[in-house]
């Protein structure tokens, strides 16, 4: 379904004197949904008519981001988050694309539950949403999802995933990496041996020996990806690694990569800045699947990103009820917002450090979520975005902003981001979605899906 542009959408935005990538000014021109022209500087008499113009000195053109891992809570926890209420959330913090994942209720594990999350998203306008699949039925780990119905339906599945849940079984995992090979498919693991994380309440360390909750030792995770690394290498499949948070998954990756295993891996913003110190507080808002690490691990993350080990930065945006976080540690649920605050955080951690270019995080939060989860197969996919004819799916930043997160403000439906009340770089000033602003001075345009959501 198409909607053609109506009378109050501009046909063209001329985005003046922008750095794409952070590099050389220059004048990029997006209409009727691709990027038309890209000049050192535009002549007046070619500028369109009805073109409007954005003023982007020193702003720094990134290729929409991609989230590979967002929880969106619908269908089924719909006080928490909405499609419609994370998406504007994934709009207003540069992303033009996120993939939802399967552990709603019901369980995003048929063709028909995707094909619905899909559409709504559609309709909503402010993103493309990719539904996740779940491996397994119910997220039970016991039988095989219908994942070739949901590879085929209107959704077109690519990324497979119990996520909240390990597909701890691993016959049950080698053949799920066994079937997605027939489309191209990818199982993303939730890394987690469940006997070794019974009650688990943080990282298994000094903090949570001080505090005496109980720990999730970094071995839980790692015992995991050792294992489905080779099973993808014994299956000739491709595995993708969810929210890695520790050195020796950095080391096992390292290690699987070298040997030529089909793998990728992904890191959170929270992994690349918090630690375990913050569960000093008691507040649940640091509790999270897989908890934070120690200062360590954090360096040994950034260290894997910066080199390439690791490929991607994904949210594992987790919305929470009120009630489920402003409790004791121990009853509260695990998960954190980051929609709205990644890519301040990946600057924080990573550019305004020196360990990455903005080209680097276009590759890191664009083109390569793009390539695992199968979402494109044009330039954009292979990590060069501003070509001539390309979707004109752009962020603007202005890396010299500054601001104080403030956790109510936010579009998300919850409150509960770790960074409330922390001053972070960078600032999102417009997003555009084929050519159509869904983000401008910062703001959601609130008419985003009455203009077209052209797809
Ligand atoms: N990350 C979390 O702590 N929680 C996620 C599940 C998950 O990503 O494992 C959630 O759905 O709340
Ligand atoms: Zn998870
Ligand atoms: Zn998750």
């Amino acid at each position: 379904m198409s909607h053609a542009p109506t009378s109050t959408q501009a046909a063209s935005y001329l985005l003046r004197g922008v750095r794409p990538l952070g590099g050389e000014r220059a004048d990029v021109l997006l209409r009727d949904g691709v990027i038309a022209r890209i000049e050192p500087q535009l002549p007046e008499a070619e500028v369109p008519q009805d073109a409007v113009v954005v003023d982007g000195a020193d702003r720094v053109a990134l290729p929409g981001l991609v989230d590979l891992h967002t929880h969106l809570r619908e269908p089924g926890r719909e006080d928490t988050e909405t499609i419609e209420s994370g998406t504007r959330a994934a709009a207003v913090g540069g992303f033009t694309a996120v993939h939802a994942m399967a552990n709603t209720t019901p369980v995003a594990d048929t063709a028909g539950v995707v094909e619905q999350v899909w559409r709504i998203g559609r309709d909503a306008g402010w993103v493309d949403v990719h539904p996740v699949g779940a491996v397994s039925v119910g997220l039970a780990g016991e039988q095989l999802a219908e994942l070739g119905a949901m590879a085929q339906s209107a959704a077109r599945v690519r990324v497979f995933s119990d996520d909240g849940k390990c597909v701890w079984d691993p016959v049950l995992m080698r053949r799920a990496l066994e079937y997605v090979k027939a489309f191209d498919g990818v199982i993303a693991q939730h890394a987690q041996e469940p006997r070794l994380t019974e009650g688990a309440q943080m990282n298994e360390g000094i903090v949570s020996a001080e505090l005496g909750l109980a720990g999730w030792p970094a071995v839980a995770e790692e015992a995991i990806i050792a294992r489905d690394v080779l099973l993808a290498e014994h299956v000739g499949s491709r595995l993708h690694v969810c929210h890695l948070s520790t050195a020796g998954s950095v080391e096992i990756i390292r290690w699987a990569k070298g040997r030529g295993i089909d793998v990728t891996a992904e890191v959170t913003p929270h992994h690349l800045v918090l630690t375990d110190e913050e569960a000093r507080g008691y507040d649940p808002t640091f509790k999270v699947n897989p908890p934070l690490r120690t200062q360590a691990d954090v360096d040994a993350v950034r260290e894997g990103l910066a080199d390439g080990t690791i490929d991607i930065v994904a949210t594992d945006h987790a919305p929470h009820a009120r009630e489920d976080k402003d409790c004791e540690w121990a009853a509260a649920a695990f998960g954190m917002t980051g929609l709205e605050t990644a890519l301040s955080v990946v600057q924080a951690t990573m550019v305004d450090t020196g360990r990455l270019t903005w080209a680097d995080v276009a590759r890191v939060m664009s083109a390569n979520p793009a390539r695992i989860g199968r979402i494109d197969t044009g330039e954009l996919a292979q990590g060069r975005p501003f070509a001539v004819g390309e979707p004109a799916n752009v962020v603007l930043v202005d890396p010299a902003a500054r601001r104080v997160v403030d956790g109510r403000a936010q579009e998300t439906a919850s409150a509960n981001t770790p960074f409330a009340g922390r001053e972070l770089p960078g600032r999102v000033v417009a997003t555009f979605l084929r050519g159509r602003p869904t983000v401008l001075d910062g703001a959601p345009v609130r008419d985003v899906a009455t203009v077209g959501g052209a797809r």
